[in-house]
């Protein structure tokens, strides 16, 4: 086996890297022909039961790009049928929740989940992986916002709208099921430490639809509450989420480690507003399939920003699409390595 390769680990605590390392959001995916073969025999959830398929589709794309971390395959979905959500993944819609949650009694009904017992599938895959892996492997989980959008709309959302209705309307509901979230989210991440995953990032993909006073009130004490309980496990953390430029003040001071930006945020701005944190991103996925001239002066312009001081890991802005090619992926990953390496050897 290859030595073990902790780049991205150095970045994510800030400190100096030999290159800047790089992995995708969503690198375990459709745009591969080897993962869609896999998932023709299996639905989305039975491929999360066998720990072999699971462990054989997080390495494929480490195996593929030569990127250099790897994210467990699962989904933000996953801990949640144990806890008495209905849910499916329906390919090219998302996940859909056939008993959404629509007042305090549902809320009252959501159970714990027993992580050894629940998701043992999950922690299976882990174990696995930590044999075969010579770079790190991220675990993950939903944020509680991220987690009830979905919970209460009954699958993908434009607007939110009966979400944060329920915030504004009800916020007892509101608080009791944050807190359900959280203890799951707690309880799910630090079973995946345990299990041996070496760096935790928690999606909070579509809390930027909220103002930043609503996420003072309504989101921030639950996500102090699970980062600090998730500090004590002691491997990174890394919050991400879609269009939060308004809310990095508040995560800032948050005792994570590492902030994921979209591709509306530049690593400049974001710095220049005083985010002291590691920052990961931020490609805008959709200049993957444009021309490689494209992708390169783009890619260029982010590095050039992130290369100013330690403390950066290069990801895309958001998830990679399933009509990308393995190619592209695999050229932007070289790149991005062979780049940053003469620029700090200089
Ligand atoms: C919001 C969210 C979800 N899932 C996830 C998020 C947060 C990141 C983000 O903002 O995209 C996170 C996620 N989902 C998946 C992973 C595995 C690891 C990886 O990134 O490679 C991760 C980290 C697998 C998956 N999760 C899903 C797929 C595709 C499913 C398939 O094979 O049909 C994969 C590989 C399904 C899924 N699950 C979800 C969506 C929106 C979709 C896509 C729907 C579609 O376009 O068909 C919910």
């Amino acid at each position: 086996m290859k030595p073990f390769n902790d780049v991205f680990l150095r970045a994510c605590r800030g400190e100096e890297t030999p290159y800047v390392p790089v992995w995708y959001m969503r690198q375990a995916g459709r745009y591969q022909p080897e993962y869609r073969a896999i998932r023709k025999k299996y639905t989305f959830f039975e491929m999360s039961e066998i720990p072999e398929v699971c462990a054989e589709v997080t390495r494929l794309p480490v195996e593929q790009l030569g990127v250099d971390a790897a994210i467990l395959f699962a989904d933000i979905m996953t801990p949640l049928q144990h806890i008495g959500i209905d849910v499916e993944i329906k390919s090219g819609v998302g996940p859909v929740i056939s008993n959404p949650i629509r007042s305090k009694r549902d809320v009252d009904l959501l159970g714990e989940i027993e992580p050894e017992k629940d998701v043992h599938t999950t922690l299976e895959a882990i174990r696995l992986l930590r044999q075969q892996l010579s770079v790190p492997l991220i675990g993950f989980a939903g944020a509680p916002f991220t987690l009830a959008s979905y919970m209460i709309e009954g699958g993908p959302s434009k607007g939110y709208h009966m979400t944060k209705s329920m915030m504004h309307a009800d916020p007892k509901t509101w608080r009791l099921l944050m807190e359900k979230l959280g203890k799951m989210t707690i309880d799910y991440l630090k079973a995946q430490v345990a299990a041996g995953a070496q760096a935790l990032q928690v999606f909070d993909s579509w809390v930027g639809s909220v103002n930043a006073q609503d996420y003072q009130t309504f989101i921030l004490p639950i996500m102090e509450e699970i980062v600090s309980e998730l500090k004590k496990t002691g491997v990174p953390l890394i919050y991400f989420g879609i269009g939060t430029g308004h809310l990095l003040n508040e995560w800032n001071k948050l005792p994570v480690d590492v902030i994921g930006l979209d591709w509306r945020t530049s690593i400049d701005q974001a710095r220049n507003m005083g985010i002291t944190k590691t920052l990961q991103g931020n490609l805008d996925p959709s200049l993957l399939l444009a021309s490689w001239e494209a992708i390169e002066k783009n890619t260029k312009q982010i590095l050039d920003q992130g290369i100013k001081k330690p403390g950066y890991i290069f990801n895309l802005g958001h998830g990679i699409f399933p009509d990308v090619q393995v190619e592209t992926l695999q050229k932007l990953t070289a790149y991005v390595h062979k780049y940053t390496q003469v620029q700090t050897v200089k």
